[in-house]
């Protein structure tokens, strides 16, 4: 693995993050509004998704993120892979990214699951020559039904057929950061401890990982450090541990 940033120096740099979204609620306009919007029915009211995130991670570290439905943690991941912009702030990130965030792995539904991986390993600066040569590697890692529709539209495939495929590529590829949102719940119990072996091994060689999970275990058995996204903000930053401990009490006094 070749590193552009210096032992010591932060992989990620989060400063003063925030994103708004519109509410996407459409309500009765009055005749006041229509005249001042344009007849426009739409409703324009945002909320702040996320704001006022700060935070940096070192080379190697491991963090899970935590908080309940809603509170930011796909839009904080998709903020640092760079397919969100932030509105306010900004999320530095010094080495590549391997994003797992959405079940479908980015990848597009009408090509097949063949061509997916050589877009996708292309994307990230692979040479066609590299990707022939860990291909076969990659669909074992999947599985046989996946080697079996390996030329069928990706579409096609089931979503825990999806994830595999998705998994597959994303930790073959030589990014220095892997991120992986919930996505690892759709595979079978076989396919998860396949999956949390080739977690340990990328962690022992020194990549970073972000990991957003409802699983208690999973986040333990990965993580040394927590952040908890609680309405958008960061509530806290901490070890896994203390982290769960703090989420749980807040759950309990819902
Ligand atoms: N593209 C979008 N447009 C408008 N609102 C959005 C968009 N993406 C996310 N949101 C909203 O932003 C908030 C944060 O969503 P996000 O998916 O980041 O939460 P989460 O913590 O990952 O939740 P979960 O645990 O349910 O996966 C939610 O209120 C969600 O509805």
């Amino acid at each position: 693995m070749e590193w552009r940033t210096k032992p010591g120096q932060p992989v990620i740099t989060v400063d003063n993050l925030g994103i708004e979204f519109l509410r996407g609620r459409k309500r009765k306009l009055s005749l006041r509004e229509m005249v001042y919007r344009g007849g426009t029915s739409h409703d324009k009211e945002t909320f702040w998704a996320l704001r006022n995130i700060s935070f940096e991670v070192g080379r190697g570290e491991a963090v899970g993120l935590v908080g309940g439905n809603g509170g930011g943690k796909s839009t904080l991941l998709k903020m640092i892979a760079g397919t969100l912009l932030p509105d306010e702030g900004k999320a530095q990130v010094r080495e590549g990214v391997a994003p797992l965030i959405e079940l479908t792995g980015g990848f597009i539904g009408e090509l097949s699951a063949r061509e997916n991986v050589y877009l996708t390993a292309g994307l990230h600066g692979m040479s066609n020559d590299q990707i022939d040569e860990r291909f076969d590697q990659i669909i074992d890692f999947a599985g046989p039904q996946v080697r079996d529709g390996v030329d069928k539209p990706f579409r096609h495939f089931s979503s825990g057929m999806q994830v595999r495929l998705g998994f597959a590529v994303i930790t073959c590829l030589d990014e220095p950061i892997i991120l992986v949102d919930e996505v690892l719940a759709v595979g079978d119990k076989g396919f998860r401890e396949k999956c949390y072996q080739r977690m340990e091994a990328l962690l022992e060689q020194g990549r970073t990982l972000f990991l957003v999970s409802h699983s208690e275990g999973d986040l333990k058995r990965f993580c040394t450090r927590g952040l908890y996204l609680k309405g958008g903000e960061l509530a806290a930053d901490g070890s896994m541990d203390d982290i769960l401990e703090q989420y749980n009490v807040d759950i309990m006094s819902e």
